[in-house]
């Protein structure tokens, strides 16, 4: 089974994407950690992120088994991460390992932006987790102050703001929610309701009671 989970910044996709691999034991892969890894690489290395032919090198040269998630959470990648994001040539040369990934014998859980609509369209069952730009901009600004992240509430909504506008906007795999994709908004739930609430509604979706 390949479950697809997508939706903007800080909705809780990857914490529900963790749990639900966990229940059902099926690998996870969080893509948004590549693309971050491929932000955070220009940023130490300096290079212009501008410069689509020198990014998607970057990105054909990532080792998948060598990310640091929590290197790659730091609030600065995430900006970065959203404009390598938005060349074409960079999502090219992550697309296969997301499909090989996804394809794998028994199935997986991935999250993202575009699982549902370009890694994995066929996936089972297909989630879109949303909430409010305020409470995922409080849920992000409470995550990178246990970092010991020191910013403020105003500068993480407003960096939310720009990374939603600048991933729905795209031409190439743009943030949307498929066709098929269960609706989830999160905004008045805590992390266990939404846990319960994906849970039914992956329930659902795999007993047919939904499209
Ligand atoms: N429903 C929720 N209510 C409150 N906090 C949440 C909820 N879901 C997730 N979080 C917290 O919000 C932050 C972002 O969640 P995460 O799952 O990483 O989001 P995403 O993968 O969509 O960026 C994490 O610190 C997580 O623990
Ligand atoms: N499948 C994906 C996953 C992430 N991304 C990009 O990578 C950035 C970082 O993704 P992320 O999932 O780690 O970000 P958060 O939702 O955790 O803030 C996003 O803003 C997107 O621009 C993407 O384009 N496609």
């Amino acid at each position: 089974m390949i479950i697809a989970i997508d939706g903007p910044a800080a909705s809780g996709k990857g914490t529900i994407a963790r749990r639900l691999a966990a229940h059902f034991g099926l690998p996870h892969l969080d893509t948004g950690l590549l693309y971050r890894a491929v932000g955070a690489k220009a940023l130490a290395d300096h290079v212009n992120l501008d410069d689509e032919a020198a990014l998607a090198a970057l990105a054909g040269a990532l080792d998948p088994a060598a990310l640091d998630p929590e290197a790659l959470k730091a609030g600065a990648v995430g900006e970065a991460a959203s404009r390598v994001a938005s060349l074409p040539q960079v999502r090219a040369k992550l697309l296969t390992l997301q499909q090989d990934f996804a394809r794998q014998p028994g199935g997986a859980v991935l999250d993202g932006r575009d699982i549902g609509t370009v890694i994995a369209p066929e996936a089972e069952v297909k989630l879109f987790v949303t909430a409010s730009p305020q409470a995922r901009a409080a849920r992000r600004h409470a995550e990178l102050a246990g970092r010991g992240e020191s910013v403020t509430l105003d500068a993480v909504l407003a960096d939310i703001l720009k990374r939603d506008q600048r991933d729905s906007g795209r031409a190439n795999a743009p943030l949307i929610r498929a066709g098929d994709a269960a609706l989830l908004d999160t905004t008045d739930m805590n992390i266990d309701e939404s846990w319960q609430a994906a849970l039914a509604l992956v329930a659902a979706k795999r007993s047919g009671r939904v499209a």
